[in-house]
């Protein structure tokens, strides 16, 4: 059977994309989603995403990482498929969506390949060590580091990943330098075993551990860089809880095709 599929990026983080809205597509098929996201055998991806209708909200995401398994949430690719719901006609502005760990909201620009995703709060933040861990949606572990640029991130990412803390449920490992105007960040994935160009969930949760190592409550924006370009985070913080936090930067069709599944 051919299938039509989509391919987005946001800041280098690109996901397959597909309009399941008629449920044709079966996508408990673990085999096969990691065939569509593998870079040799299939489209390409570090996850692969399925557009659904729901009742009450615009429409819902169903999230792979690319190894074939449900994830958690992905912010990059909830700010792709809000691009992709402008695209297809269900959205104009602004819009309201369900994802994994729960409704969504997200304005897009007029053009369409900007998008401020609204995340989840966030209460807690633990230590390991000199590192931070918390949940934005994803699980995610912070650690400042120098000398970014060349840090073995595949090595140092694996390793943390797969220690004894961590092997059972996994984590991202982001690794985070200070820059004159913002932060750096480079980040191993869960569920796609490497290093990717971007993580959306993964900049909101330096932003939010950096706020906290400095002490910076209020009203805070985070200018990020990554490998595959620019990202910001907002938010406020309380000294508590972490609110009205939003991811935003780029989300691009690359392009789309046909493929035999
Ligand atoms: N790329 C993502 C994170 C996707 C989920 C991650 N691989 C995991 O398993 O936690 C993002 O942009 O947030």
């Amino acid at each position: 059977m051919k299938q039509i599929f989509y391919k987005y990026q946001g800041a280098g983080n690109d996901f397959i994309l597909i309009d399941n809205r008629l449920q044709q597509f079966n996508h408990h098929q673990p085999e096969l989603i990691a065939r569509l996201c593998n870079r040799r055998f299939g489209v390409g991806g570090d996850g692969i995403m399925f557009l659904q209708v729901k009742e009450a909200f615009d429409f819902e995401m169903i999230y792979y990482n690319a190894d074939g398994k449900p994830s958690s949430m992905c912010g990059n690719g909830g700010r792709c498929i809000v691009a992709f719901a402008k695209f297809l006609g269900l959205i104009e502005k602004e819009t309201n969506f369900l994802a994994v760990d729960g409704p969504h909201y997200a304005t897009i620009s007029g053009s369409g390949d900007w998008v401020s995703l609204q995340m989840i709060n966030v209460d807690t933040i633990n230590r390991d060590g000199n590192a931070y861990v918390l949940n934005t949606g994803s699980p995610h572990y912070v650690e400042l580091v120098k000398d970014l640029e060349h840090k073995n991130v595949y090595q140092n990412g694996y390793t943390i990943r797969n220690n004894a803390v961590y092997q059972k449920d996994g984590i991202n490992i982001n690794f985070v330098e200070p820059l004159n105007d913002g932060y750096f960040v480079r980040t191993f994935e869960r569920g796609v075993e490497d290093e990717t160009y971007a993580c959306g969930t993964g900049v909101t949760a330096v932003a939010l551990a950096m706020a906290k190592h400095k002490n910076q409550t209020g009203a805070v924006f985070t200018p990020i860089k990554v490998l595959g370009g620019d990202l910001s985070v907002k938010f406020n913080y309380d000294g508590t809880v972490f609110t009205d936090i939003f991811l935003e930067g780029p989300a691009v069709q690359v392009f789309s095709g046909e493929i035999e599944i």
